[in-house]
């Protein structure tokens, strides 16, 4: 693509509850989204960092600043560029890969949709529709956490993540599962709150026959994970861990995950993640795609990861009005089968609806060629 610039735009997106996880309570997201404009074309892409560095080091007004000033002008200044050279030529800038897949995606959009090919056809999609699983927050009692899980399971959602923390964990879980039955698809999330001091009360989860425990230890814990592994049997989850398809090598030799958790933006890109999605598929470890409240731009472009053959769990791809009463496009629905379609139009088949977009803007600025 020769690219005539990019538009960082920052939208403001409050959530329809706020939502709390071990790191923390959100009620808005501060959206950073990136369009890169050709003379033929312009593509999306949406920057998953949030505003503060509370899940990994990378915050939304840092990956705007590395953007402006390090990352587009040496794609700019590249002129006539193929979507796959992006990762090479940004190499050179150490980490930032939220932002770094912010930008990749925005070009690899461009690009296929002036050869009005589909983002999911172009990873190798082989569905067109996903199962859908929902994330639900830490709650402030049992019964309202029941409520919650109710009303998602009535929406027809297929699998409960459910957020840990020290505190929250052994008895939510043994609530739900009690509540709900031993068919219901179960796993929980604790976004690094524990250490390998909290082994025996990680193996108590073993009683609730959960899918995963994602992301139990510290993002950088890969033996101490290993070590866990051997006193848990529920299947190790990593998230904040697998940042590159070289880190995913290492976990799976170490035996510190048995499961990964593929989140694009913390990997550095669709490309990445689509390389981890096939080492993962060569050492037999499931993988399912990790949300990170995306709008309908970074949901469009997950759901089609998604569908990728390995992708055999269902993700965090849950509808739009999980998060947001209105999309800032028109809005990802759960099916009645609890499936999620895959867009099928050119890059990743969706727009933001103009009005919505317009009305969302708290800023935006044009980078030039
Ligand atoms: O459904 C979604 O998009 C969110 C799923 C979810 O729980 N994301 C978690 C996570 O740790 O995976 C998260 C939430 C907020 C910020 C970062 C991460």
């Amino acid at each position: 693509v020769k690219l005539t610039g990019f538009e960082l735009i920052r939208v403001a997106m409050p959530l329809v509850a706020p939502f709390r996880t071990s790191f923390g309570v959100e009620h808005e997201r501060d959206v950073l989204m990136v369009r890169a404009v050709t003379p033929d074309a312009h593509g999306w892409g949406e920057c998953v960092a949030m505003s503060e560095p509370l899940y990994s080091s990378e915050y939304v007004d840092g990956a705007a600043d590395v953007i402006r000033r390090f990352l587009a002008p040496r794609l700019l200044a590249a002129g006539e560029l193929h979507p796959h050279q992006v990762c090479d030529l940004l190499e050179p800038m150490k980490g930032h890969r939220m932002a770094k897949a912010a930008l990749e995606t925005a070009v690899l959009d461009a690009w296929l949709r002036e050869r009005g090919e589909s983002f999911g056809a172009h990873l190798g999609a082989v569905r067109d529709r996903v199962p859908a699983g929902v994330s639900v927050g830490i709650m402030d009692t049992i019964p309202r956490l029941l409520d919650a899980v109710d009303g998602y399971l009535a929406q027809g959602y297929l699998r409960i993540k459910l957020k840990i923390e020290p505190g929250w964990d052994v008895e939510p879980v043994r609530a739900v599962r009690e509540r709900f039955g031993d068919e219901l698809l179960l796993q929980v999330d604790a976004n690094a709150a524990y250490t390998l001091a909290d082994a025996a009360t990680l193996a108590r989860l073993d009683a609730f026959d959960l899918l995963l425990i994602e992301q139990p230890l510290a993002e950088d814990d890969l033996r101490q994970h290993a070590e866990l592994a051997r006193l848990v049997r529920t299947p190790i989850c990593l998230d904040e861990s697998i940042v590159s398809a070289k880190v995913a090598a290492d976990a799976i030799a170490l035996r510190a995950t048995r499961v990964i958790n593929i989140k694009p933006g913390r990997v550095g890109g669709y490309l990445e993640a689509r390389r981890i999605h096939d080492l993962c598929q060569a050492h037999g470890i499931p993988v399912w795609c990790g949300g990170m409240l995306e709008t309908g731009i970074g949901r469009a472009a997950n759901v089609a990861l998604a569908a990728l053959p390995g992708f055999s769990l269902p993700g965090d791809t849950s509808a739009s009005d999980r998060y947001y009463a209105q999309d800032i496009t028109e809005p990802f629905v759960l099916g009645p089968d609890g499936h999620v379609e895959v867009p099928s139009g050119p890059g990743i088949g969706i727009e933001p609806v103009a009005d919505v977009l317009r009305a969302r803007t708290t800023s935006s600025q044009w980078l030039g060629a």
